[in-house]
């Protein structure tokens, strides 16, 4: 489980976070998501320890991370896992370098050890024997499964996910939610997925955290957005007439036709 407590973060006079209070879990995925400039990408970087809040804390397990020395923040970020908006492969090394990378930077596993936990990944994410490919001879899909390889390499306790699916079509973006979300449940990682995709947000928003302006606009789950009055989330998820339309039917069926 991952906790912050009263984070501020300003840049210059820039005020991007504003006393956010909330709890990640473990075991499932939770989404950050809220318009453009919301603080979605500056919330995750801190989450991570990539910016220092003005003030606040984020507790990993209950430790702060900000008050570790250098040992001791490099144990967690061992057990971090990180799936980069549009995969950030090395293109001149193959699929199964690239899975290899983190375990040569963090890890003096031999190279059969490696080789091994590599095809475990790849069958993993079932991509079994496209090792000595390049990542410019996979489909985007394929490239987004070998960087959730990489990312699952360590054995993460935690792993975070910027915009998992921008770039992929609806239906592999539904593939690689499932892929996730099916991961973090089995090995009980705690998941922070920053997304602009509605149906992850239906699929696999077991936790929400809707943001707005550098505040927590509002906190739920899939089932709580539907029947949610809250203005922020019904301006950014039934934005067009077309979901509103949904919308009111899908509740009329939940309440019977009433
Ligand atoms: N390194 C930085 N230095 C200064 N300002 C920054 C920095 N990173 C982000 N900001 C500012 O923080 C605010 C929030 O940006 P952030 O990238 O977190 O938005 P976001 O919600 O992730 O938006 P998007 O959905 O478009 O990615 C913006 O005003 C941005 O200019």
């Amino acid at each position: 489980m991952i906790r912050t407590i009263d984070i501020e973060k300003s840049f210059g006079e820039n005020h991007v976070l504003k006393g956010i209070t909330t709890e990640f879990y473990s075991g499932k995925p939770n989404l950050i998501i809220g318009s453009s400039g919301a603080g979605k990408t500056v919330l995750l970087k801190l989450l991570i320890g990539l910016f220092t809040p003005n003030s606040g804390q984020v507790l990993y397990d209950d430790v702060n991370i900000f008050e570790l020395d250098k040992k001791e923040l490099r144990q967690i970020r061992m057990k971090i896992g990180m799936l980069f908006q549009g995969n950030a492969l090395f293109d001149s090394m193959t699929v199964g370098e690239n899975i290899r990378f983190p375990m040569d930077m963090f890890t003096r596993r031999s190279m059969k050890e490696k080789q091994m936990r590599v095809d475990e990944c790849l069958e993993m994410v079932n991509m079994e024997g496209i090792n000595n490919r390049y990542p410019s001879e996979v489909s985007g899909g394929m490239q987004k499964r070998v960087g959730i390889a990489r990312a699952m390499v360590l054995e993460p306790k935690y792993l975070f996910c910027d915009e998992p699916n921008s770039g992929l079509d609806p239906q592999t973006s539904i593939l690689i939610d499932e892929l996730i979300c099916d991961l973090t449940t089995r090995n009980d990682i705690t998941t922070v997925i920053n997304t602009h995709d509605m149906n992850s947000v239906m699929g696999i928003g077991d936790n929400i955290l809707l943001m707005k302006n550098g505040h927590v606009a509002w906190r739920g789950d899939k089932s709580q957005v539907l029947e949610s009055d809250n203005e922020v989330l019904e301006d950014f998820i039934f934005a067009s007439p077309f979901l509103q339309r949904l919308r009111e039917d899908a509740l009329k069926l939940r309440h019977g036709g009433q």
